[in-house]
């Protein structure tokens, strides 16, 4: 299902907000097996990699190792930690949806799981990467309040015309973000912690640049969506996080950008605070088609 301006309506089956049953019952053991395979080699990759409040929640929130996990029972945990809750989605949904349930503390999550000979790449959000990429980080109280105001935040981009500068804050921090820790940089982004090659990617590799986070550079960066990333940004900690993107108002900022030009993908500018100038050598070799 692609979220573009073809297709708004919600497909046959799916409720007016697009959400449908999970239909936990009906996972097959293969499916099941999937989740165990994907969830068994990314929980032995993530401790000293993930930052805590990820590796905490997956921890409170239980998402077992015998296989795909029944939202009505995560929802129990997760409600009562942060008051979010995990909707069933057949897909992408579109941005005014997606926002709508951000907003409310919803957070829609794929309701299909890969096929055991894609396990490492994608084009949509599956279970997988929506429930063991993104809910983790929702029972953190900081993170929870970030991922609502962004609901709130893209609704307000919609009126401004100004959608693909906020999409750039979000693919930057809630899919691709790093924080900075006593103990070295970690990962919190959902895009890296579900993936095998990218949460040693992000980290390890010399070929990304990985900056300091600055709000307007991020939406002034475009991102690629097909490969590992070109460059990562660094937080200092969630709450710094939370408290720019909430008392910034992005108004005068969109107005700014109607004439401030991207930054490119690999660029680093003189006031980026640099914590890998990369070799880009991966890109430069063509990527993932290359490899
Ligand atoms: C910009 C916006 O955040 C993005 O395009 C939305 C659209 N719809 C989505 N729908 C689902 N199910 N999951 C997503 O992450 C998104 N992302
Ligand atoms: N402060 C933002 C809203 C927002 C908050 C948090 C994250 C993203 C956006 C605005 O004025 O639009
Ligand atoms: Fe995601």
């Amino acid at each position: 299902m692609k979220a573009d301006a073809t297709f708004q309506a919600p497909p046959p089956g799916a409720r007016p907000d697009w959400t449908i049953d999970q239909g936990w019952e009906a996972y097959s053991d293969a499916e099941h097996q999937v989740w165990i395979t994907l969830y068994e080699r990314q929980t032995a990759l993530l401790p000293g990699r993930a930052c805590d409040a990820f590796l905490r929640g997956l921890d409170a929130l239980d998402l077992h190792r015998t296989g795909i996990p029944d939202f009505a029972r995560v929802n129990e945990e997760l409600s009562r930690l942060t008051g979010w809750s995990v909707v069933a989605v057949p897909g992408l949904v579109p941005d005014d949806v997606f926002f709508d349930h951000l907003a409310n503390r919803r957070f829609p999550a794929g309701q299909f799981i890969r096929k055991p000979q894609e396990l490492d790449y994608l084009q949509e959000p599956d279970i997988f990467h929506d429930v063991f990429g993104h809910v983790p980080m929702l029972t953190d109280p900081v993170f929870a309040d970030y991922m609502q105001a962004y609901g709130k935040g893209g609704q307000r981009a919609l009126g401004f015309g100004h959608l693909h500068n906020l999409a750039r804050l979000y693919w930057y921090t809630v899919e691709f973000g790093l924080m900075e820790t006593a103990a070295g940089l970690r990962i919190y982004g959902a895009g890296i912690v579900s993936s095998y090659s990218e949460s040693r990617f992000a980290l390890d590799d010399p070929s990304p640049n990985r900056l300091g986070f600055d709000l307007e550079r991020v939406m002034r960066t475009p991102y690629r969506i097909d490969d590992f990333q070109q460059v990562y940004f660094v937080v200092p900690a969630l709450q710094t996080l939370l408290d720019v993107t909430v008392e910034t108002d992005f108004a005068p900022l969109y107005a700014r950008l109607e004439t401030a030009s991207d930054i490119p993908i690999a660029a680093i500018e003189p006031a980026d605070r640099v914590f890998t100038r990369g070799t880009q050598a991966y890109a430069n070799a063509g990527g993932r088609t290359a490899a």
